[in-house]
């Protein structure tokens, strides 16, 4: 399976994904002095109802948020996008060491993590649907730097640490995703695609230019994996490796 080693990793995608090559496929350098203005950009409008938050569950890639979209409660709509699109679910990226970790670049600059908030095209009837269409997604991202601790992610962080030991998932109510936005909504914006497999181009990218902050204590609980996503015992390759996570757990 696909992930980030030196066997499974991006470099590897185009073999069991050729669209790895194909001509929208994200993430990209943002080069601020390359970038054109757009008067025809609207400013973004985000609405989200916190009763629509679901649960918290650790993917094996990621951990991620995920809502209830069957109406219309949570929405992005205007910015470079016609029409309304749906929150489905927000999740993060981020790296071994504060020096990498986002997926986009700005002239070069790596963030510490990178927030996706994932939306789809209301319409299509679900997202598995408009993930397929080259219109089908938009993706607010976020850069998060090191800084202040950030009261909002410490919510989710305490809530990943819970499942990090149980196993996949576990119920997570009334978070409101507004609070991970930064004060200042001004964006980029590119046609591209998932930076993950299956890469699919069905993503309208909205890059936001303001980071909000992480503190390196925070960021240092997102990489500590206590157990794998898979959450058994049985899945260990080696015995060192199961004397690591022995170890961990009783450190
Ligand atoms: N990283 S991202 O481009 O925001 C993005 C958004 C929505 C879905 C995905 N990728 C996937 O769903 N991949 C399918 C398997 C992921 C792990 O379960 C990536
Ligand atoms: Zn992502």
């Amino acid at each position: 399976a696909w992930g980030y080693a030196a066997n499974n990793g991006p470099d590897k995608w185009a073999d069991s994904f050729p669209i790895a090559n194909g001509p929208r496929q994200s993430p990209i350098d943002i080069v601020p002095g390359e970038a054109s203005y757009d008067a025809e950009l609207k400013p973004l409008v985000l609405k989200y109802d916190p009763s629509t938050c679901l649960e918290i569950l650790n993917n094996g890639h990621s951990f991620q948020v995920t809502f209830v979209d069957d109406t219309d409660s949570s929405t992005l709509k205007d910015g470079p996008i016609s029409g309304t699109y749906r929150l489905k679910q927000f999740h993060f990226h981020w790296g071994a060491s504060d020096d990498k970790g986002s997926e986009h670049t700005v002239a070069g600059t790596k963030y510490p993590a990178e927030l996706h908030l994932v939306h789809w095209n209301t319409k299509y009837e679900s997202f598995g649907k408009a993930a397929s269409q080259p219109d089908g997604l938009a993706v607010v991202g976020v850069f998060l730097k090191i800084g202040a601790k950030n009261a909002s992610l410490q919510k989710l962080i305490d809530a990943f640490e819970s499942i990090k030991t149980k196993g996949r998932q576990s119920s997570f109510a009334n978070f409101n995703p507004a609070t991970l936005l930064p004060g200042c909504l001004d964006y980029w914006t590119y046609d591209g695609s998932l930076t993950t497999p299956p890469l699919l181009e069905s993503v309208t990218w909205i890059v936001c230019k303001e980071p909000i902050s992480i503190s390196s204590e925070q960021v240092f609980l997102l990489r500590e994996p206590v157990l794998p996503y898979q959450g058994d015992w049985l899945c260990y390759h080696t015995l060192e490796q199961l004397c690591v996570q022995i170890l961990s757990l009783l450190l």
